[in-house]
């Protein structure tokens, strides 16, 4: 071994008890249970339902309940202490305003806090004391481990700790104590949380998922289409950014990119004023609860459209000039007949309605006016000098991959483009063909340019996130076409269909699984592909486990927008030491909701698979990271101390 490395590494373990006493740990460590993973995905901007799943832990929480208090509690006591551990701060209010006198609360607190610390002492129980140590409320460490830890079984300190309770109600810290306790189980119930992908659109608040997950102790992100775009438009693709916007405007949600991104919509407002008139393929989707006027849904309207031609006319040069891309087929503002209002689309000629095209220069349909130049110059400096939005898309960076290999599970939000036959779908790059796993490093290589270099805006590697958002061998968005332009101007529906790569058929069949996995170097009698992107329509009956165990897809619908075509408000998965559990989650209505009713969202919990011994953390992705160090500190004993 490399001696320098091992002076380096003395300088830290500078005696020989440190060495041992570190290796002993570690191999205590790798030899406790696996801790818990908790798996996402298509998340859209739902905050609160996000929340109200991570503060439950998919039930976990519940779960942990019902072992302890099962036998001693009803239903109903078992509902209002899992709402204390969600929402501790809400909950205590409603206990307080309940309870009528002071002697009344201070008995509530003395039992809670003994309640709150029992179930952190089970949820903690395959954890190090350190570990637990760092997920206590700071500034009660002390006393709350001198209570988790009593070991007095002769009865001499019953007094003392009596007084500890005492005088932590009677200093007024009973509220602040049991509200941190909530928060340390929430986070000991999960140990490690996976978000595959699409944080972004649709939904209101996708700023405050990406501060919630910033603010996580252990997760990472595998990208889905709609974060890419969200990167592309920071990374300089004019033609993502137009999509971004496009998309909050036809789901009622420029606040983000206004007030939450504070992007100046001035100038592209003033254009759209000028040339777009009320349409109604245009109006925004509005939510239930919407509070717009006519006048400012009628402003959002004019908005979409002047976008939305932005964005057609930005991908005719990008179609052109990439080739290989093969989308000649989506040149359609070139297609148009625009004295008769007629579109040819394969060979087919269809009728136009709803039309908007007087920016549009039939001779020369790419070409932008030069207002909607400098719109997009303007759009394209907030974007990028946005403090808010750079926080959030170098988050998404560091902490997200196009794909993640995870104890020994493959994470993708999409899919492995293949062709009909089950093999990896090829596809051509400059003189060179890709495919499979290694086609997606090439797709991730692009990106990671494109971020580095937001200055360059027509490059292939910028050109190149905008496909990852809408190519047909995209493993993020694993269809033919995107057929945008036919939803808002045909009205023939069969024009609408979006043909999916085989993959979707395809992997309900266990062996296309296996040689997925083999193809990323995975074992495929134990591996996993975990899969979001597609709503698994429940409703018609669609199975989110499929080819025997081998595929789990968990995207449900957090996306209120789909929750009526998949019948459910989304899956998740957890997987502990186990086995791997799939949780259908029944619609969040919302937190009031939860505090008055009681009423916990209703999760069902199915069984994807059993380990047939209990994982340990050296069986992990963590574990032969500690593996590794133990064997570095092995090499330095006998260099330095054993000699
Ligand atoms: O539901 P909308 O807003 O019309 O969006 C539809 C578009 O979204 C997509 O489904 C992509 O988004 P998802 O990744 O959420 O599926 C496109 O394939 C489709 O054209
Ligand atoms: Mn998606």
């Amino acid at each position: 071994m490399d001696e320098q490395f091992l002076d380096l590494l003395a300088e830290k373990y500078d005696t020989e008890e440190k060495v041992i006493t570190e290796i002993i740990n570690l191999e205590a460590i790798s030899n406790l249970p696996k801790g818990t993973e908790h798996f996402v995905s298509d998340l859209h901007g739902e905050f609160h339902a996000f929340q109200h799943v991570l503060r439950n832990g998919s039930g976990n929480v519940k779960e942990k309940i019902k072992d302890l208090f099962r036998e001693v509690w009803t239903d109903n006591e078992i509902n209002d202490f899992a709402v204390l551990v969600y929402y501790p701060e809400e909950k205590i209010q409603l206990v307080k305003a309940d309870l009528c006198n002071k002697q009344a609360l201070n008995r509530w607190y003395r039992q809670t806090i003994e309640q709150m610390l029992k179930l952190i002492s089970y949820a903690s129980s395959k954890y190090t004391r350190s570990k637990l140590r760092k997920a206590l409320p700071e500034q009660f460490v002390y006393i709350v481990e001198e209570l988790l830890y009593k070991t007095d079984l002769t009865n001499n300190k019953d007094s003392y700790y009596e007084e500890i309770y005492q005088q932590i109600i009677s200093l007024g810290q009973a509220d602040k104590l049991i509200i941190g306790l909530a928060y340390t189980t929430q986070s000991l119930v999960v140990d490690h949380l996976h978000v595959v992908g699409d944080i972004y659109d649709r939904g209101p608040d996708p700023d405050k998922i990406m501060d919630t997950l910033i603010n996580y102790p252990s997760v990472d992100i595998q990208w889905g289409n709609h974060d890419v775009l969200w990167i592309g438009a920071y990374a300089g693709s004019l033609v993502c950014l137009a999509n971004i916007i496009r998309i909050c405007a036809r789901y009622d949600n420029l606040d983000i990119v206004e007030d939450v991104y504070g992007i100046n919509l001035r100038p592209l407002l003033n254009l759209a004023e000028k040339y777009y008139d009320n349409n109604p393929a245009f109006r925004p989707k509005l939510q239930a609860d919407h509070n717009a006027s006519e006048q400012e849904i009628l402003q959002i309207t004019k908005i979409h459209q002047a976008i939305a031609l932005i964005q057609f006319k930005l991908e005719i040069p990008i179609i052109k000039r990439r080739p290989y891309f093969n989308m000649s087929e989506r040149l359609l503002l070139e297609q148009i007949d625009y004295d008769k209002n007629e579109v040819k689309i394969g060979g087919k000629t269809y009728p136009l309605e709803n039309t908007c095209f007087a920016t549009v220069n039939p001779q020369q349909p790419e070409q932008l006016l030069e207002e909607e130049q400098q719109v997009m110059e303007k759009l394209l400096f907030s974007v990028q000098h946005s403090e808010k939005l750079a926080r959030h898309m170098n988050f998404l960076m560091k902490k997200g991959s196009l794909y993640l290999k995870y104890n020994g599970n493959l994470l993708i939000h999409g899919c492995i483009p293949l062709d009909e036959e089950g093999n990896m779908q090829e596809m051509q790059i400059n003189d060179k063909t890709y495919s499979g796993r290694q086609l997606l490093d090439v797709f991730e290589d692009y990106l990671r340019y494109a971020f580095a270099h937001p200055e360059e805006t027509d490059d292939l590697a910028t050109d190149m996130v905008w496909y990852i958002w809408t190519g047909e061998c995209s493993s993020l968005f694993g269809k033919r076409e995107m057929t945008t332009f036919e939803r808002y101007f045909i009205q023939d529906k069969e024009t609408h269909k979006e043909r999916k790569n085989p993959y979707y058929h395809l992997r309900e069949n266990e062996e296309i699984c296996r040689k997925i996995l083999l193809e990323f170097d995975l074992n495929p009698d134990h591996g996993h592909v975990i899969n979001g992107h597609t709503p698994v329509k429940e409703i018609h009956g669609e199975n989110p486990v499929k080819a025997n165990g081998k595929m789990v897809v968990i995207d449900g619908g957090f996306s209120k927008a789909y929750q009526s075509t998949t019948g459910i408000a989304g899956y998740t998965l957890l997987y502990n030491s186990f086995g791997m559990q799939l949780v259908a989650h029944k619609k969040f209505n919302s937190k009031e909701d939860v505090l008055c009713n009681g009423t916990d969202v209703l999760s069902v919990k199915r069984l994807v698979d059993k380990e047939l011994e209990r994982k340990l953390v050296r069986e992990t992705n963590v574990g032969g990271e500690l593996l590794q160090k133990i064997s570095n500190l092995k090499n330095l004993l006998e260099y330095r101390y054993m000699k």
